[in-house]
């Protein structure tokens, strides 16, 4: 399923207009009913029974005029349907004024709201209300009417049903305006927008449904669109991922590729033991996890499947003390390297990365994660080593800022542009992590992630992601593969260990490895 920007879908709502020849009334004829029908869906899952009485908040574009069509099915289902005007209808134009003549031929009773001088809205009389002020041609902030009857509308209590997107949200990027309609369900017209898939977009959406409206499916693809979902069908029909594949008999370890660790040191073992038992999890056929000499003799024995490889550290028991070409020339015969979990920082280690960058095999797979990725921000011509080879980062926000050049808030602001920048300049996959991890392709791809629980907020659960990702990697996975169904497995296990925790606050990182 992809993903649009409101830009895209006024080429696509054009292209099955004007070049396919599918009339607007018919699109939005569909897009009523759909409305309709999960509106009244949603009240009887949460009542036993659909709302009787209905208030559809129409604005003056086509987002109002849906809310019509809707207004006019849910008569037909045998509903009361009021609608509050949030401009004059005489004033619309085009389909909306269509739509308008329809519902006052109809009779459904109407009112043109006028802010606080005119008539109030008695909200009370109602069950439930939908939400077609804004859609994907709002700019800005709300102004006026629009801004009163989206805080009385929230404030009402009533469970709300926003078209298209909730009015107040920046459907592109997942911001919010002052005020948003704060919805217990998004009726999506053909492709969800990205501001629903993102936060704190998605919290405002509700759930979100995405319905078909009559546009044929291939449109998106015509234009150009790179952005999607990222559930099981993207996984097995665009990037070529089985997720229930079975293994064949007929194999033994080496089938399944060594993944080598390198992470931990004195303060911070328990990254490195996280990455190497997730990375065990993963499925690969072995693991050796390195680490610097002195930490051997605690740590071992704690991950019994794992080989561990004390590296030379000049007695330090930290990263500081390895030579990169020891590091280096442990990676021959392994089938890929993750570094940077409890790896640490150290006066000279940007030129460290960049010897071990040089040293190692350009054909062999690496994982970036933690530190390392800081160890790279603060030398941008390091990236330029990373430039074709099969590399995955996998920055949270902070480490993504640093990367970036940027603060974090603008990260954050547009994560799935943001993420797209880096991968396509630098040429490699990158996973920007948090709530909707968003993986983005060399090529421009953008993949965002649905798994997943704010139980994983939680220390150690990026540096599982890292074994796991490298683990899928060691298994011959490509960057895109492995860091996509990796972000994915990673959320559902997230998802599979929350649900058997008293409460998704107590779950620990190592609950996840347990769940994969
Ligand atoms: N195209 C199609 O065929 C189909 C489209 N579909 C539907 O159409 C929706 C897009 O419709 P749309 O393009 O008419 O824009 P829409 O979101 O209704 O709002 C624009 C109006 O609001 C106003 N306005 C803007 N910002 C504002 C603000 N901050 N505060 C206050 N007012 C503001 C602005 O007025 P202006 O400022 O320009 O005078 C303009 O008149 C889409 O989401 C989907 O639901 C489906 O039916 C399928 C077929
Ligand atoms: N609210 C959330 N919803 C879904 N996933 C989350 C949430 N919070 C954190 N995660 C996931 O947990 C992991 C945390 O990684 P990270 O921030 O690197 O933690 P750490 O450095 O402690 O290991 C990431 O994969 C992130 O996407
Ligand atoms: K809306």
């Amino acid at each position: 399923m992809r993903i649009v920007t409101s830009e895209e879908m006024r080429n696509i709502d054009k292209a099955a207009i004007e070049r396919i020849g599918i009339p607007a009334l018919v699109l939005m004829e569909n897009a009523g009913r759909a409305v309709a029908e999960e509106a009244m869906r949603l009240t009887a899952q949460a009542h036993g029974g659909p709302a009787k009485r209905w208030l559809v908040l129409a604005g003056k574009g086509n987002n109002g005029a849906d809310g019509l069509v809707a207004a006019r099915h849910l008569l037909e289902a045998g509903c009361e349907v009021g609608i509050a005007y949030a401009a004059d209808p005489a004033g619309f134009r085009g389909e909306a004024a269509v739509q308008r003549d329809i519902a006052a031929n109809l009779g459904l009773p109407a009112v043109v709201y006028a802010g606080s001088e005119g008539d109030p809205i008695y909200w009370t009389r109602y069950d439930g209300i939908v939400d077609a002020l804004l859609g994907t041609g709002s700019r800005g902030a709300p102004a006026g009417v629009y801004a009163a009857l989206i805080r009385e509308a929230n404030a009402s209590g009533l469970p709300i049903v926003a078209i298209d997107t909730p009015s107040g949200l920046d459907a592109d990027t997942g911001n919010l305006h002052d005020p948003c309609i704060r919805a217990a369900r998004t009726v999506a017209l053909a492709y969800a927008k990205r501001g629903l898939v993102q936060y704190p977009g998605a919290g405002a959406a509700g759930e979100v449904v995405v319905r078909a409206i009559g546009i044929p499916a291939r449109l998106a693809e015509q234009i150009g669109v790179r952005t999607f979902a990222l559930d099981e069908r993207t996984l097995r029909e665009r990037l070529g991922v089985d997720p229930a594949r079975a293994r064949e008999a007929d194999t033994h370890k080496g089938t399944y590729g060594h993944a080598l660790i390198a992470a931990g040191s004195r303060p911070m073992s328990g990254a490195g033991l996280l990455s190497a038992r997730a990375a065990l999890r993963g499925g690969c056929g072995l693991v050796t996890w390195a680490v610097p000499d002195r930490l051997v003799e605690p740590l071992a024995g704690r991950v019994p499947e794992a080989m561990i490889y004390g590296l030379p550290d000049e007695e330090r028991g930290d990263w500081s003390g390895v030579a990169p070409a020891a590091l280096s020339q442990l990676t021959v015969g392994k089938d890929a390297l993750v570094l940077g979990p409890g790896l640490g920082r150290w006066a000279g280690d940007g030129d460290w990365l960049r010897e071990l960058l040089a040293g190692l095999d350009p054909a062999l797979p690496i994982v970036l994660d933690a530190d390392s990725l800081n160890i790279l921000a603060d030398m941008p011509e390091a990236s330029a080593q990373l430039c074709g080879r099969r590399a995955v980062l996998t920055p949270h926000p902070g480490e993504m800022a640093r990367l970036a050049g940027f603060a974090v808030p603008d990260i954050q602001r547009d994560r799935i542009e943001a993420a797209r920048r880096y991968a396509t300049q630098h040429a490699v996959t990158l996973v920007l992590k948090g709530a909707r991890t968003v993986v983005a392709t060399p090529e421009g791809d953008v993949y965002v992630n649905a798994t997943g629980n704010p139980g994983m907020a939680t220390g150690g659960a990026g540096d599982v992601l890292a074994g796991l990702v490298g683990s899928l990697l060691a298994q011959g996975r490509t960057p895109d593969q492995a860091a996509a169904f990796g972000v994915w497995l990673h959320g559902a296990a997230g998802d599979r260990a929350a649900a058997g925790r008293p409460t998704s606050s107590s779950l620990v990182a190592g609950d996840i490895i347990e769940a994969l």
